[in-house]
């Protein structure tokens, strides 16, 4: 988040958030019960314009029901939401009163349906698991499909398609059937697609899920311009702690529907506790690294060597220490991964309320 844009206008505003699912649950051979599936259970936020923020938790936690809440696909159950100062479903949550009472319809489809399409025409939506593009036509006619249902202007649609080609690298691919698209090609024809209307806010489920290292680093790289330049705000759901590390300067944490942690990114880390991993390759086999400041050397394989650090820690002084003693060929950093980084918040947090210390340096644990 800049300076300029910490004192901005929130464009998205949660408060109080729930989503209740009632399911039928099996209870013997034949018996079947309901029961709630609190999905999200009273989480507020604010993000300011032009922010890009990572929304991380583990399976099941409330992400994907978060997000479908924000776009208007989910009714909430409770709870207050305005993006782009639009409520998508007013009067949800509460018991209608006076003539809204009279007419419950009016509730449940005119009023909230007008309010959904204009938020429509604000957001854009990729979720990685699921295209949105037509299967059987080509590219270029999803667009032409995208560019009618939100009636963009002829100009500002050539400007995009024009730009989100450039930058995702379509021009090859605007004439082939989506179904012949691999997982990559698809994954940066949805982001164009989502983009075409100039949506002030985009969400992002999962988009780099399956994707390889050269595809994961293009879209990164898509979404870091896409914000530079246009200042679309974006909330973006992943379990790729790199996703976070190199697009986002803020991270929320859902857990069980609620909010426990919202701040910097190192701030998690040091509330996690977790380690990092220097994973070295050197020019041969030799007997494990030492004399590195702040590292210790936890697996020698071959040539390959892997250094645990504190999470919170730079590793550019690990990577200078190592390559001034050692014949360094490559190496990567491995990120604890979100479960990991998750169960050890809460253990600090745990231990942090026994003796009276809060867990997070930056940021709050919640
Ligand atoms: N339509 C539904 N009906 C009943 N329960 C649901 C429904 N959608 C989600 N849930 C439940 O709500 C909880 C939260 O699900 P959600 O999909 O939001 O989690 P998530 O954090 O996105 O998980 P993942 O990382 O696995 O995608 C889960 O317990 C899930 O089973």
């Amino acid at each position: 988040m800049t300076d300029e844009r910490a004192g901005a206008e929130p464009l998205i505003e949660v408060d109080g958030l729930e989503k209740v699912f009632s399911v039928r649950r099996r209870a013997g051979r034949l018996r079947r019960v309901r029961q709630e599936v609190r999905a999200v259970d009273g989480i507020s936020f604010r993000v300011p314009r032009g922010e890009m923020v990572g929304y991380i938790g583990p399976n099941g936690a409330g992400k994907s029901t978060t997000i479908k809440m924000l776009t208007g696909i989910l009714v909430p159950s409770g709870g207050r939401l305005r993006i782009a100062g639009i409520d998508p479903s007013p009067g949800a949550g509460r018991r209608p009163r006076g003539r809204a009472a009279a007419a419950p319809g009016l509730l449940r489809r005119g009023y909230p349906d007008r309010e959904r399409t204009r938020l429509a025409r604000r957001i854009g939506v990729v979720f990685g698991q699921r295209t949105t593009l037509w299967w059987d036509l080509p590219l270029k006619d999803s667009y032409e499909l995208v560019r009618r249902m939100y009636r963009v202007p002829d100009a500002v649609y050539r400007a995009n398609l024009e730009r989100c080609v450039e930058l995702l690298d379509l021009a090859p691919l605007l004439a082939v059937p989506v179904r012949q698209l691999s997982l990559g090609q698809r994954m940066r024809g949805d982001l164009a697609a989502a983009l075409l209307h100039d949506p002030e806010v985009l969400y992002l489920d999962e988009p780099t899920i399956g994707l390889d290292v050269v595809s994961k680093a293009k879209v990164r790289g898509f979404l870091r311009e896409v914000n530079a330049e246009r200042g679309t705000t974006v909330l973006l759901t992943t379990h790729d702690l790199t996703d976070i590390e190199q697009l986002c300067r803020r991270v929320m944490v859902i857990d069980h529907g609620r909010l426990v942690y919202d701040g910097g990114l190192d701030g998690l880390r040091a509330a996690g506790g977790g380690e990092r991993t220097l994973v070295v390759d050197l020019e041969r086999q030799l007997p494990p690294i030492e004399g590195v400041p702040g590292a210790r050397t936890v697996r020698v394989d071959g040539p390959r060597q892997w250094l645990a650090f504190p999470a919170a820690q730079s590793a550019a002084p690990l990577v200078a220490a190592v390559a001034a003693r050692y014949p360094l060929v490559d190496l990567s950093v491995r990120e604890p991964d979100i479960e990991t980084l998750i169960a050890e918040l809460y253990a600090r947090g745990r231990k942090g309320a026994d003796t009276g210390r809060s867990g997070g340096k930056e940021g709050h644990a919640l």
